[in-house]
Parts: structure tokens; sequence; C-alpha cells
């Protein structure tokens, strides 16, 4: 069995695979990083291998303790990806857009892949149908927005997610919930169409911690994956331990 973990910016996930298949999924608070990694290992004993991406800032040494029990591997830049780069700067490429655009590769081969995280950041990867990362974007998150809303204005309101009903907001609650919600779901659908217009053959897939609530609102019909990630990096791994 293999526990893969996903240090994100906000949060940390993770998932026990046997093989292909989920047996269970955990989300906790960095805080809680140790003894919630010890109680999954403890709880599934047959656990072999520790397998983390990290964007946020929970380094490799935060992992060091479980090398007596697993063995543990930090996926990095130096690991061998299942497609080749075509990003300007492949250094600063994030871990998790790696880890995405890996398991969007060996999952959905031979086609154009785009994968869309929607949680702190949105960010967009787009990987060719001959097996090259071109790149994408990167984007304020459905909660970035609230709050950056209020942080950077003295007038307004921090509110949490909620439906936006009409896209003409009739209050100053409404108004942001639509400048926030609908702006976000424009934003993605008229990325969407781009890609679309542009490649015949392309598969996307959206994940993230607000993936579901986003794609009930897309007008495009696309598959929502929340557990993307964590797939990818149990692939991401598998690939690696074959090619090595
Ligand atoms: N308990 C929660 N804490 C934070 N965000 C949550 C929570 N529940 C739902 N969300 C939603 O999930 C989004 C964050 O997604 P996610 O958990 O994937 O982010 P993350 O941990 O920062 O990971 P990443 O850095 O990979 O995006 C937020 O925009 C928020 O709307
Ligand atoms: C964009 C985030 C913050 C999303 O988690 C992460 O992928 C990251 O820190 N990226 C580095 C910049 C880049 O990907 O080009
Ligand atoms: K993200």
């Amino acid at each position: 069995m293999i526990l893969t973990v996903d240090v994100g910016n906000t949060r940390i996930k993770a998932a026990v695979f046997e093989g292909d298949t989920c047996v269970e999924g955990f989300v906790f608070d960095k805080t809680e990083l140790g003894k919630c990694i010890e109680n999954i290992l403890e709880k599934f004993e047959t656990i072999s291998h520790l397998v983390v991406s990290s964007v946020g800032d929970v380094e490799r040494q935060s992992f060091l303790a479980f090398e007596t029990e697993v063995t543990v591997h930090f996926v990095s830049h130096e690991d061998i990806f299942p497609f080749s780069n075509n990003y300007g700067t492949p250094k600063t490429l994030g871990i998790d857009r790696m880890v995405l655009a890996a398991g969007a590769t060996l999952l959905y081969p031979n086609q154009n892949r785009l994968v869309i995280d929607a949680g702190t950041c949105v960010t967009y990867d787009f990987v060719d149908e001959n097996n090259v990362y071109q790149g994408g974007a990167i984007a304020p998150g459905l909660r970035l927005r609230y709050e950056s809303l209020h942080q950077f204005t003295a007038k307004l309101p921090l509110l949490t997610l909620e439906s936006s009903e009409s896209y003409v907001g009739k209050s100053t609650v409404q108004s942001i919930h639509s400048g926030v919600v609908n702006g976000l779901v424009y934003e993605i659908d008229g990325f969407i169409d781009e890609y679309k217009a542009a490649c015949k053959n392309i598969i996307i897939i959206l994940t993230g911690g607000d993936a579901d609530f986003l794609a009930k609102r897309l007008k495009n019909t696309i598959f929502a994956n929340s557990n993307f990630l964590l797939e990818s990096l149990n692939q991401t791994y598998q690939y690696k331990i074959n090619n090595d």
C-alpha cells in the first residue's frame, strides 16, 4: 500500500492506495501533520511507501521521522516525469502542477489534456498529444477572491462561499457573490472555450477543493475529480519505480 500526501497552500490531503484503488482519503491541517500520518500508518499496517508532493512550507525534514517505518519519497523537479517540459522556467514550475500534468499524461494517453485545479489558486496545465507540457495559467481561487476583496478595500465584508442566484447582484453581499462565483465560472468557461477551439481532441479534468462546486455551474460539461492530485501522485510514483 502507498500513502500519498499532498501538502497544499492551505491544508494537507492524503490518501491510501492499494494498486490504482483509493482505499481512504484524509484532510487535515498543517499543525496536525505528524500525528495524522502516524495514525494513518497505524491504521494501515501494510503501507510500505509514503509519497509527498509539497507546494507549502512543509519541507522534506518533516517526514524523516517516518523513514524507520516506510520508504519516504518527496517528489522533486529531479524526478522522472512522463512528459517533456516546454515551460520557460521549468525549475519554478509548481510541483503540484507537475504531478497533475504527469497524472493526466499517464491516465489519458495520446490526447491533449488540460488540468484545471481549483484550490487556493486556480491553475491550468496543458499537456499536448505529443506528451509535451506547454504551460497554462495561475489565478486566484474562490476563497482568495473573497479574502482579497475584504482585505484590500475599506468597506467590503468578508464572505464565505455561496451560490450566486443571478449575475445581477442586488445588494453588496449579492454583488460580491456574483463577482466571485460567476466571475470564476465565466473565466473557467472562457479558458475551456479557447482550448477547445485550438485543439479538437482534448480531455479536460477539473480538480481541487472547489471542483464539485464549480463543475455544476460551468456551461461546459466537464469531468470533476477532486481526488485527481492524489491519484496522480500515486500514478507518478508507480511510473518512477518502473522507470528508475
Ligand atoms: N476546510 C476548508 N479549508 C480551506 N478550503 C476549503 C475548505 N473546505 C472547502 N474549501 C475550498 O477549497 C478551496 C481550497 O482548495 P484545496 O483544499 O484544494 O486548496 P489547498 O489545500 O490550498 O491546495 P492547493 O494548494 O493544492 O490548491 C478553497 O477555495 C475553499 O473554497
Ligand atoms: C501556483 C501554485 C501556488 C498552485 O498551488 C504552485 O503551483 C506554485 O507555487 N507554482 C510555482 C509557479 C509556477 O508554477 O510557475
Ligand atoms: K491549486
